[in-house]
């Protein structure tokens, strides 16, 4: 196996879409995409996060082909995607949340069929193998669990042997021991060098497995980073970290040395600290502590999480 390289495989620049006539609006039509840019590369888990609605769907869609475009520039694997032919389908393999599986297709068969349809299949009793599909290779797929359905769809997408991988929510329904080997594999996948594009409600899931998010919100991209990026500190987001600590209730609140932080009693005997930090201040604090004669019970400090961030970006209202 080559060193993977990490050329683009979608690019995706100022994509704009409409779509309707929508009845409620005087069938006009309305604007789903304003501006969405996505770049994801080979060799890499990207992953496209977005409140419900914002637009990831209809970006996917565009990406692979399904939809037209109504401005900006789409290049999957270089090639425009709506219109192209099979050969450049071939070579993007799609999951969908609903698997889109024939209900009464056996998981087996229809994997060996499908592998059938390909120039250079991937090997489909490893794939079997590897996501725990032979206890069920027989039962027809109506009768799956959607744990075990969304183990088929993804050897589904897989058994082409594409280059770009597209999963939307690749997690959904399973358990812990199926998403662990479905992680598993999804990492291998990535050093092997494909290019895989994640949309993901579950921001955990985007923090572990994505090397590169993009944030849309009402058809926009808003944000764009690596998680550590993403989470880092700026300086608009200074006050990013957060102490807490049990003890005592009722300590006295007044600490000269730690004035430029917000310290509260949020619950008897739990308290936060939150603001702009520096080591001192955990020295400030223990010295506080010992003058007070305090132990605490328990000490917890937090940076901001992706789901922080996409929060702040995507407004904390529903939509
Ligand atoms: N054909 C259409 N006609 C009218 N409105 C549409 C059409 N397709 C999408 N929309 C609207 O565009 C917006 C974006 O939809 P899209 O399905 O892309 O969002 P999403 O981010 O995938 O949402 P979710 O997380 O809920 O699946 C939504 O408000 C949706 O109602």
């Amino acid at each position: 196996m080559g060193v993977p390289n990490d050329d683009p495989c979608l690019t995706i620049t100022g994509l704009i879409r409409d779509c309707g006539p929508v009845p409620g609006l005087d069938g006009k039509m309305i604007r789903v995409l304003a501006g969405v840019d996505f770049t994801a590369r080979r060799g890499q888990v990207t992953a496209l996060l977005g409140a419900n609605g914002a637009g990831k769907t209809t970006t996917l869609e565009c990406a692979q082909g399904l939809q037209p475009i109504d401005g900006g520039e789409v290049l999957l694997l270089g090639q425009a995607p709506y219109g192209a032919g099979a050969d450049l389908r071939a070579r993007a393999g799609v999951m969908l949340q609903d698997g889109g599986l024939p209900p009464s297709a056996r998981p087996v068969a229809l994997l060996r069929h499908i592998a059938g349809m390909y120039a250079d299949p991937r090997d489909v009793d490893s794939l079997v193998d590897r996501l725990g599909i032979g206890s069920f290779a027989k039962t027809g797929i109506r009768r799956l669990s959607g744990g075990q359905r969304q183990r088929v769809a993804l050897a589904a997408a897989l058994v082409g042997n594409p280059e770009v991988l597209f999963l939307d929510e690749p997690s959904a329904g399973l358990d812990p021991q199926s998403r662990q080997i479905v992680f598993e594999l999804i990492q291998e996948l990535r050093d092997e060098g494909l290019g895989i594009i994640l949309t993901t409600h579950l921001l955990d899931d985007a923090q572990k497995l994505a090397d590169y998010v993009y944030i849309i919100d009402a058809g926009r991209t808003v944000a764009r980073g690596t998680v550590a990026e993403l989470t880092a500190r700026t300086a608009d987001h200074a006050a990013g970290r957060e102490m807490t600590f049990t003890a005592p209730a009722g300590l006295s609140l007044s600490v000269p040395a730690l004035d430029h932080l917000i310290l509260t009693e949020e619950a008897p005997g739990s308290y936060t600290l939150r603001g702009t930090f520096a080591p001192a201040d955990l020295v400030n604090l223990a010295v506080w502590w010992n003058d007070a004669g305090i132990l605490p019970d328990s000490i917890h400090m937090a940076s901001r999480t992706l789901e922080d961030v996409f929060l702040e970006l995507s407004g904390r209202e529903i939509r």
